[in-house]
Parts: C-alpha cells; structure tokens; sequence
C-alpha cells in the first residue's frame, strides 16, 4: 500500500473530534457557563471543506454562525495518552472552521437533543493547508483572526483556552482511540456571528496561514 500523506490529512476519512466550550468569553458570550470538564461532540470526514470550494448554508439552517479554531493533526496513534507525552502524537496542525448552524444548535439545546444538525453537516469543518508541528512551535501562544467580508470579527489567542492541548489529547483519547490523520479542533474565542450566502470569510494565523472561503446556498 502506497504511504499516505499526513499533508493531505482530510482525504484520509480519520474522524474529527471537536471542544467546545473552551474559552471563557465564547462561553460568556452564548450565556453558557466556563465548563469544569471538556465538552465533546463529533463532525464526520464529509464535513471537511478545502479552499477553492464553498461553505454551504444547510437548507434547514437560518443562522450559520463561523467560528475560527486551531485544529491540531495526530500523527501517532495512542489510547489514555498521558498528557507529558501527548505532545508526541501531534504530526501538525491547521487552521479550521467550526461552522455551526447557530439556530438549530439552540434548539437542539432547549430540547435535550444532541448538535448532530447544528455542527456536522457537509462542509461544516473548512480547513487550511497543513501546518507541520516545526513551523507553530508554541501552539499555546498563537493568534487567530478571522474577517467576514474584510470586516474582523475574531481575534483570540490560544493562550486563552481553559483546557491545554496536553490535557485534551489526554482526555480525549481516554474514552475515543485517536488515530493517525484525525483532526482535534480546540475551540473559538469569541467574537462569532452570523454569515449570509455570497459573503466571502478570511481567517489566518499571523505569518504561518491565511485562507479565504464563500459562502454559498445549498440549492
Ligand atoms: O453551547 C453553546 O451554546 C455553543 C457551544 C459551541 O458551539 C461550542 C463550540 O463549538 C466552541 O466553543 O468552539
Ligand atoms: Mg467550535
């Protein structure tokens, strides 16, 4: 079997497992309370969305809300890593979308459903380009922005984020195996909002990605 390519980590169908909750002002922001464990839920590989092709607003959604997150790539596989060697199992990472259909997620919400309608949905999970572990040094400390329409409307540091990278991949891989070329997404800052068909999204990490993606309808 030809070896595949960490680069191309989207292609592989590894699953994508997602935090949410992970900065307190996004928390604050949503009326949601700081979270005391990490909070989990899951996009499928179809959710992947490269530049060059549309985020699509799903037919039933009528408040598709962005939310700019570092993604981070595992590239070893390990089950109840501990969090000193976690480190260990990162090939890479890259810069990712949480899309979130907002509405439906606040419905699910009310009714005690899970947000399988609101955050897994094709095209859901934009991602950059591949970032290898040697060019973010210290993940921990990097900025993330994003601009709707040129407009900025994220701006966070991964150093705000309540629950480390260390402790995630351990907690993580404590109940879900992770295997090579799955995507850990680790959350939004604040600053999320609502994005129309037609507008045009950019987000970036200083000196390391920029991506740009449009928005489109489903029909
Ligand atoms: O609980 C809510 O109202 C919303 C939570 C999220 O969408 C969580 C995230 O995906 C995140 O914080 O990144
Ligand atoms: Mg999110």
């Amino acid at each position: 079997m030809t070896a595949r390519n960490i680069a191309r980590f989207w292609e592989w169908g590894r699953k994508i497992i997602c935090v949410g909750r992970n900065y307190a002002e996004h928390a604050k922001e949503l009326r949601n309370a700081v979270p005391s464990e990490p909070v989990l839920f899951l996009k499928p590989p179809s959710a992947y969305v490269k530049e060059g092709s549309p985020i699509l607003v799903p037919r039933y959604c009528s408040s598709l809300h962005h939310e700019v997150e570092l993604g981070v790539v595992i590239g070893k596989a390990g089950t109840a890593i501990p969090q000193s060697s976690a480190m260990e199992h990162i090939a890479g990472y890259a810069l990712c979308l949480d899309m979130t259909a907002r509405d439906i997620q606040d419905e699910c919400k009310s009714k005690g459903l899970p947000w399988t309608l609101a955050k897994a949905f094709d095209t859901s999970c934009p991602v950059s380009e591949f970032i290898p572990k040697e060019r973010l040094p210290d993940p921990a400390n990097v900025t993330l922005w994003l601009k709707v329409n040129d407009v900025e409307r994220q701006n966070g540091s991964t150093s705000q984020m309540i629950f480390s990278i260390p402790y995630l991949i351990s907690y993580i891989s404590e109940v879900i195996s992770l295997e090579e070329g799955d995507l850990i997404l680790t959350g939004t800052p604040k600053g999320v909002s609502a994005v129309q068909e037609h507008d045009e999204l950019q987000a970036g990490i200083d000196g390391i990605v920029t991506m740009t993606f449009q928005i489109d309808k489903t029909w």
